[in-house]
């Protein structure tokens, strides 16, 4: 069963933390039919991120403040937040793998759960957030 924006989510879908750029707690669901959502996502670290960086579509979506992601942020990355989130949604490739990045890999989740039932089929979110990513010394892009 293939998943569409305001498609069939389902019931209190957002439980976690307050997120410091997205705040998807304010955002609303259109209650689906009495059909079960499977939809969700899945943590990985940096060495899968890397490995679907090199297998090629992936988008890294980062939900840190916006002087966060210009000090650093994983090359290619978008900053996702309120104002653009309608046109990343219209714009969205949904077969493609998604990741979610914060700064410690804790909002990112939430974000990810919003995402994956919105319809993005491959989600995920990255392990750590971007301090691990930059411990990990993988690329940084900044400015
Ligand atoms: O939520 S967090 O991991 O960015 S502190």
């Amino acid at each position: 069963m293939s998943l569409r924006p305001h498609a069939q989510a389902r019931g209190p879908v957002l439980t976690g933390p307050f997120l410091f750029a997205v705040d998807f707690d304010t955002l609303k669901f259109r209650q689906g039919p009495e059909e079960e959502c499977v939809a969700s996502y899945q943590n990985i670290d940096q060495t899968v991120l890397t490995q679907l960086q090199r297998q090629g579509e992936v988008q890294v979506v980062d939900i840190r403040d916006p002087e966060s992601f210009i000090r650093g942020r994983i090359p290619g990355a978008l900053r996702l937040h309120q104002g653009n989130l309608a046109q990343f949604m219209m714009e969205g490739e949904f077969d493609d793998p998604l990741v979610v990045v914060c700064y410690h890999g804790i909002s990112s989740q939430s974000a990810a759960q919003y995402l994956a039932e919105q319809g993005f089929e491959r989600v995920y979110s990255l392990i750590g957030g971007m301090e691990g990513w930059v411990q990990s010394g993988a690329e940084v892009e900044a400015g």
